[in-house]
């Protein structure tokens, strides 16, 4: 099983943990306005440490992105799986053409 798919699991298994021990039930027991506002957070965060960073805190960054990004989906019960084979459905097709799709 691949990371993702592995942080997904673990996501989930937590999520009704106690929150005094868990990060992630901590942030479902907060609610999905903090879990949205926590991935917001981590995005500008990447973003600045594209610009002006090191390497190390970018990775640092995009891993963090990526862990909040689960914990929404998580919350909104989507599988990571769906948001994969939307990117799968994509494969082939050229940027362009996507955006021009989107846009009609
Ligand atoms: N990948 C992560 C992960 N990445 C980041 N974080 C936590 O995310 C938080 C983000 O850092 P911030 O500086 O934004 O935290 P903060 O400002 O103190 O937090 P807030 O009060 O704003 O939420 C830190 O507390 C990190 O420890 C993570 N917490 C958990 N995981 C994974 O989730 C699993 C389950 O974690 P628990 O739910 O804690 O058992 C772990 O085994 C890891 O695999």
């Amino acid at each position: 099983m691949d990371t993702l798919s592995r942080l997904e699991q673990t996501v989930a298994a937590r999520r009704s943990a106690d929150p005094s021990s868990s990060y992630v039930a901590q942030l479902n027991h907060r609610g999905l306005p903090v879990m949205a506002r926590k991935l917001g957070e981590e995005a500008v965060e990447t973003i600045t440490a594209a610009l002006a960073g090191s390497r190390e805190e970018l990775v640092g960054e995009a891993a963090d992105v990526l862990f909040h990004l689960i914990v929404l989906l998580g919350a909104k019960e989507i599988p990571l799986a769906e948001v994969l084979a939307e990117l799968d459905r994509r494969e082939g097709i050229s940027g362009l053409d996507e955006k021009a799709s989107r846009a009609e």
